[in-house]
């Protein structure tokens, strides 16, 4: 078993470049399925596992992936698998995302139901609706969802209930090569549907309206392989600004677009912290004492759940009482507990949490329940007295390239460490990526 030992005290300082985002890459990943001619190249593809995990499921479609350092290349020519099994799609949700180019590519699509995770039970139902609304029948049973279509999807009108990325995206997937026009209304806004919409045009899609609530997608007949470069990711870039923050440091997040984190940004200035866009990145610089803030979880372009962990590990080591309100997951604060366990002090009232800051928290042995618990409790870690000792690292691993590294040149003391008698994480079977 891997685990990450911390300990804090120690000030960041220097610069730290951010890598492409998870989030982007997965369904741009996915939509490579759509493409008959030609190769997707993708530049700027993060080393992580939920990567490694999407290609293994392309593979299984029939797809060939190949890795060259940070670029991707996917030719999906000859796929024609239509089957995503448990095996794959248990370990990461957003191998749902095949569905959508799968129906649309070849009018049939068998995939694993997901089912939920540490941060809630995460339905599909968005996805199904739309599918249906263009035409598919939609059948459940042995744990596997079965979508079929005769002939072209049709293109119609799609009210999203919430506005869900995930939803959004596989709509927006299937409908490129829809029969007519598909207008997906309260479709998610996120920096990253916008970056799908890029690489499908770039394909010979036509996407328009992307990164507003009403996307209209036009059908094409057929689809094509492109080039692209994925945006760098906001969650990851977040993360670091927080890590300046608690640290009281001064770090330049380089390759950070300020616009997708201007809620982070917000807050962490409403809190004293200097944040500034600087040619090349963001410098967040932190000194003294912060003030308390409340934050409210919402879609894009609103304060992103993602965030929500690490900015309370942030408010644990902040003088005063602090509020930070989950609205898009009902169950997104089981690293709440843990950081108890380092003594934060914090109480959960329905879907608040009231955190009352404490000079320094105390080192612990903790565990990470999920992605953005296991970074909230690292940056908690380095506001720390002692030694904090990190397990569940294969959450960490799904999301952040090279965490430890990037956080050791900038100052911290830190650690990754192998206990020589457990499984190892599925990133050493890439050692060319390393
Ligand atoms: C791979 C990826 O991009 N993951 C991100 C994506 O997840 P994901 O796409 O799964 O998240 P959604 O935007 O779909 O979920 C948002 C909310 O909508 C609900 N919902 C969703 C779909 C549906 O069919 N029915 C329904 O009710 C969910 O339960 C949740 O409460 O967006 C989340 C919200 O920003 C982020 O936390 C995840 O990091
Ligand atoms: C919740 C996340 O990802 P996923 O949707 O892949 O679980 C995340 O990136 O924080």
């Amino acid at each position: 078993m891997d685990k990450i030992i911390v300990r804090g005290g120690n000030r960041l300082t220097g610069r730290v470049r951010i890598h492409g985002a998870k989030n982007a890459v997965l369904p741009i990943i996915a939509a490579t399925i759509l493409g008959t001619t030609g190769k997707s190249v993708i530049h700027e593809t993060p080393a992580l596992d939920d990567v490694y995990t999407i290609s293994d499921v392309l593979r299984h479609l029939g797809a060939q992936v190949t890795f060259f350092g940070d670029r991707l290349v996917v030719d999906a020519t000859s796929l024609d698998g239509y089957e995503a099994p448990y095996e794959l799609v248990r370990k990461m949700r957003a191998s749902f995302l095949v569905m959508g180019p799968l129906l649309a590519r070849l009018g049939r699509a068998r995939i694993a139901l997901p089912g939920g995770c540490a941060i809630g039970s995460r339905p599909i139902d968005q996805h199904l609706k739309g599918f249906e609304a263009m035409g598919a029948s939609i059948e459940m049973g042995h744990g596997f969802v079965e979508a079929r279509v005769h002939g072209r999807l049709k293109g119609t009108r799609i009210y999203l209930d919430v506005p869900s990325v995930g939803a959004t995206e596989n709509i927006m997937m299937a409908a490129t090569l829809a029969e007519g026009t598909t207008v997906i209304e309260n479709a998610a806004m996120e920096p990253e549907i916008v970056d799908l919409a890029t690489f499908l045009n770039a394909m010979g899609a036509r996407v328009r309206g992307a990164g507003t609530g009403t996307i209209r997608i036009d059908g094409v007949e057929a689809l094509h392989g492109t080039t692209h470069t994925v945006i760098p990711d906001r969650i990851e870039a977040g993360t670091f600004m927080v890590a300046a923050a608690i640290t009281r440091g001064n770090v330049l997040v380089e390759g950070a677009i300020y616009d997708h984190v201007r809620a982070v940004a917000a807050k962490l200035s409403e809190m004293g912290v200097y944040v500034e866009e600087e040619d090349g990145g963001i410098r967040v610089v932190a000194e003294g004492r912060l003030r308390p803030v409340d934050v409210k979880t919402l879609p894009y372009p609103g304060f992103p759940t993602d965030m929500q962990a690490q900015m309370m590990a942030l408010l644990a080591v902040t003088e005063g009482t602090s509020t930070v309100t989950e609205t898009v997951f009902e169950n997104r604060f089981m690293h709440v507990e843990e950081l108890k366990r380092m003594n934060a002090q914090i109480r959960i009232e329905g879907r608040s949490a009231i955190i009352d800051g404490v000079p320094r928290l105390s080192g612990a042995k903790v565990c990470a329940t999920d992605l953005r618990a296991g970074a909230a409790l690292v940056l908690a870690g380095m506001a720390a007295d002692g030694e904090t000792e990190v397990t569940g690292l294969h959450h960490i691993d799904r999301g952040y390239v090279d965490l430890v590294g990037k956080l050791r040149r900038l100052g911290a003391d830190i650690a990754r460490v192998s206990e020589p008698d457990a499984a190892a994480p599925s990133t050493r079977a890439y050692p060319h990526l390393a």
